[in-house]
């Protein structure tokens, strides 16, 4: 199993989240009472909807027979609440089915075909969504003839642009996915394509939108029929409540109970509906509150006087499934200070991702689910963003791997390196200039005056790199993080890149980490290495014992793959310095 396929949380299904969960099992077991009473309208009540008796005009709650007493035509409000219950039921379910029918079918037809077919679909939707609903839904009661199920299922069509949006941009989303490209290369029908890898993406949300959707229908019902829009024989809330309004200062309650019960389904189908997305999304868990603790002691291998304390790191990423799924388990390790330590491991063994924990720059949806990051002591995990900035721009500095893209192609190099260095030094633009010109000269850049005035198309991938290297430098971090710093490069400028980030570490006696696949990298100039693998820590050891004898098979693995020869080096590497030293 590899470190993308674990997930953290326990394998929850949606179904038991929901059940887990108040809100739903409120609104959703109200909701059922709710249909129960409108199903067995005719058996819970002594009349029938229209049923009207002169004895029970106005007649207050309790009067044998009618337990919430009569309306003003002498009806039982009790079954007129009960058969209302049908109609809305009725009106939710013509009006969803219909909003979905349309909504999902062309939304997949539209995002899933080519441009041509999106842009009519588009067209045609477009113009649905300039239909004034309610207004139309009035005028064309002539031809609904005030039948609520015709009458909804036209408002369907009127609701199901927001489907088609919904579904279509989730479409677009997935078609470019490597998967489905797989699956078309494969042979697969395109029905079988939309259904076994579209359909399961859209699932979710149309459950969510399908509780708003009901919820809207009933009040549009509602609304029409208290406006006297349908046939008066038709039991409705809106109906009733008209009815109520009428005789408020008769007997209020007339009023109260329709109005209460519509009140009450309308919004438990909201809040279910809110409850059905943090099932079927997931709700994004907050990270742990990682309290200041005692200070833990160091583990073998691990230096002490630590400037970075790493501790039982743990990163995961919600899926669409709403579970999370881990990609750095319980990673510790530690940077003391003036000291370059090394991050190997394979590609998506959770180097970066735990780079980036340290520089507090994890995506929104990363999500740390526990441990600890500590620079001298102080917690960094939970520091707010402006907190986070000062340490980064003071005492932690980052190099990137692609140079380029690191640069913004709109602005000289020097506009950058002086705005940058401004921030974090807070000083005047003509220092900034001046430090920074001194920065370029010193990080190798043979003309800084000609380089300060370059746009970065204008400049190579290494002087690129030196350039990231002197605006990271600028603010004399503690810490300086380089993930990837030479890949980018050819093999002569990663070892003056190499070179370049030794003699500033050994120069300024701040601490490196350094992300790398590469062992030549690791044996050049790191102290100590950390070795990771499917998101944990295998193997933790100086550089020369990890040389010397690779603790873990996979050490070994990896240190066979490093003799290719992409480091040339002029002078010897520290694992050699060292062996010579010992
Ligand atoms: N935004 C994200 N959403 C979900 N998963 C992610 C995200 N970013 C990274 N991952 C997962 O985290 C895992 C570790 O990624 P990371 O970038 O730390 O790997 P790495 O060891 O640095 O590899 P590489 O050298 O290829 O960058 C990856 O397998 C990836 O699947």
């Amino acid at each position: 199993m590899t470190a993308e396929q674990k997930p953290v949380a326990p394998r929850r299904s949606a179904a038991r989240r929901l059940l887990k969960d108040p809100q739903a099992l409120i609104t959703g077991g109200l909701l059922l009472v709710i249909v129960v009473l409108g199903v067995f309208a005719p058996l819970l009540s002594g009349h029938g909807a229209n049923d009207s008796s002169l004895d029970a005009v106005n007649a207050g709650a309790g009067t044998p027979g009618y337990p919430l007493g009569g309306d003003h035509s002498g009806r039982d409000i009790w079954a007129r609440l009960l058969y209302s219950i049908r109609t809305s039921a009725v009106s939710a379910v013509v009006a969803t089915t219909v909003a979905l029918l349309v909504g999902v079918t062309f939304g997949l037809v539209g995002g899933y075909f080519s441009r041509r077919i999106r842009g009519i679909t588009e067209w045609v939707f477009s113009l649905v969504m300039t239909f004034p609903g309610i207004l139309l839904l009035i005028v064309l009661m002539p031809v609904t003839k005030g039948d609520v199920r015709v009458t909804m299922a036209i408002f369907g069509v009127l609701l199901s642009p927001s489907i088609y949006r919904l579904v279509r941009n989730l479409v677009v989303g997935v078609r470019n996915e490597l998967y489905v490209d797989a699956a078309r290369v494969s042979g697969l029908p395109v029905r079988r394509i939309l259904r076994r890898h579209v359909l399961v993406v859209v699932r979710g949300p149309i459950i969510i939108a399908t509780a708003f959707l009901m919820g809207s229908a009933i009040g549009v019902q509602a609304g029409l029929a208290f406006l006297g829009v349908g046939s008066s024989t038709v039991p409705s809330f809106g109906s009733m409540i008209s009815d109520g309004f009428r005789n408020l200062y008769v007997d209020p309650w007339q009023f109260a109970w329709p109005a209460l019960l519509l009140g009450f389904i309308t919004a438990s189908l909201v809040l279910l509906g809110n409850a059905l997305r943090d099932a079927l999304e997931g709700s994004r868990p907050k990270p742990v509150k990682i309290a200041a603790g005692p200070r833990q002691e160091p583990e073998a291998g691990e230096s002490t006087g630590d400037l970075l304390t790493v501790r039982d790191l743990a990163i995961a990423y919600p899926t669409p499934s709403g579970e999370l799924r881990e990609v750095v388990s319980g990673v510790s390790l530690t940077v003391a200070a003036s000291e370059t330590v090394g991050v190997a491991g394979e590609s998506g063994s959770g180097k970066t991702q735990t780079a980036f924990a340290v520089l507090g720059l994890l995506p929104a949806e990363a999500v740390v689910t526990k441990g600890s990051i500590r620079l001298h002591g102080r917690e960094l995990l939970g520091l707010g963003e402006r907190e986070l900035r000062r340490v980064r721009g003071h005492s932690i500095a980052y190099v990137p791997q692609e140079p380029m893209s690191n640069l913004d192609p709109s602005f000289t190099v020097g506009a950058q390196l002086v705005e940058g260095v401004q921030a974090s030094c807070g000083i005047s633009r003509r220092e900034a200039k001046e430090r920074v010109l001194a920065l370029l000269a010193r990080v190798g850049i043979q003309d800084p005056e000609r380089t300060f005035g370059c746009y970065p198309h204008e400049i190579s991938g290494g002087m690129a790199q030196r350039v990231l290297i002197a605006g990271a430098v600028a603010s004399e971090p503690e810490l300086l993080i380089a993930d990837e710093p030479t890949t980018a490069l050819d093999v002569t400028v990663q070892a003056e890149i190499l070179d370049l980030l030794r003699d500033l570490q050994r120069e300024s006696g701040m601490a490196v980490l350094l992300v790398t696949h590469n062992f030549g990298v690791v044996a050049d100039i790191c102290d100590r290495v950390v070795v990771m693998r499917q998101g944990a820590v295998v193997e933790t050891d100086t550089t020369l014992n990890v040389f010397r004898g690779p603790a873990h098979p996979y050490t070994r693995t990896l240190l066979e793959s490093i003799l290719d020869g992409s480091t040339v080096r002029t002078d010897p590497p520290v694992a050699a310095t060292a062996g010579r030293e010992q």
